[in-house]
């Protein structure tokens, strides 16, 4: 099998539904420790390529390749979601799931058992075995104070805060986010971004994200991918892609970001 540096390779991936050519021809790549934005206007594809990488389905052609941990390039394309998770590539999504009953230090302990592919049964023991290693992921996202609280009465940030807590029990080393701070206010996106930019620098995971609010983005993100009706159109640190003609034609010159949210 080739050697590989990156944590993902993408080449020549294509999605098309029915008609639509919702994705055409992209690759990219993501290094070790690299925090990844992939903008671009309503409907360029963004959520397609996501789902793709992800395992929600497969591409219509091209190569996903992920790091094994060992440099060898393991091909991800169609294998399904379950299994992508298992081989390192966790997700947040646009929708927040937790267990609303439980506390929001078993919410962290269930993501674990997960991992561990322990089961249910396993629970009465697993609430005691895994409890400092749920408080440990609460402390790096900044909710160690609020780890006995039940999820359900959590203030939205807070529970996105949860979301990244889980995603990070699954132990990847990639992470794909889906509009991670939709809904959120914008103090509190800048916020939430800047713990995933602090988690990025002392794990070493890396991160591909999708961002409406572009102030986010340029202040996070180590380089940014911009699509456009299927098509990588621009790829570049934010000072390149501010500086870019085609990408301010396309969006960021009219003043909106990508519209909607
Ligand atoms: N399941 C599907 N069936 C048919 N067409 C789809 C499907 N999913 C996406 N599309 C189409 O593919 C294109 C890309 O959509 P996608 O959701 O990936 O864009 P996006 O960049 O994530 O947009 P947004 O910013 O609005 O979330 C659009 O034209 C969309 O209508």
């Amino acid at each position: 099998m080739a050697q590989m540096q990156k944590t993902l390779e993408v080449r020549n991936l294509r999605k098309s539904f029915g008609g639509v050519m919702a994705v055409d021809s992209v690759s990219l790549e993501v290094a070790q420790g690299e925090m990844l934005a992939l903008i671009g206007p309503n409907g360029a594809g963004k959520s397609t390529c996501f789902n793709m990488v992800g395992g929600q389905f497969p591409p219509t052609e091209g190569e996903i390749l992920l790091n094994g941990g060992d440099g060898t390039a393991v091909p991800i394309a169609g294998i399904g979601s379950r299994r992508i998770w298992q081989l390192g590539v966790g997700r947040t999504f646009q929708i927040t799931a937790t267990f609303t009953s439980m506390s929001v230090r078993q919410n962290v302990q269930m993501a674990l058992l997960s991992r561990r592919h322990m089961i249910w049964k396993f629970w009465p023991r697993a609430d005691d075995l895994l409890s400092d290693e749920a408080l440990a992921l609460l402390e790096q996202v900044g909710l160690q104070a609020q780890a006995e609280r039940a999820a359900a009465v959590l203030a939205y940030g807070d529970l996105k805060r949860l979301e990244l807590a889980i995603a990070l029990a699954g132990a990847p080393k990639l992470l794909l986010m889906d509009e991670p701070t939709a809904g959120m206010a914008s103090g509190e996106r800048t916020a939430l971004m800047a713990l995933v930019r602090r988690l990025v620098s002392t794990t070493g995971i890396s991160v591909l994200f999708t961002e409406h609010d572009m102030d986010v983005v340029f202040e996070v993100s180590d380089r940014i991918l911009v699509l456009d009706r299927g098509r990588l159109i621009a790829t570049g640190t934010g000072a390149e892609i501010k500086a870019n003609e085609q990408v301010r034609a396309i969006y960021l010159g009219t003043g909106r970001t990508s519209g909607g949210h």
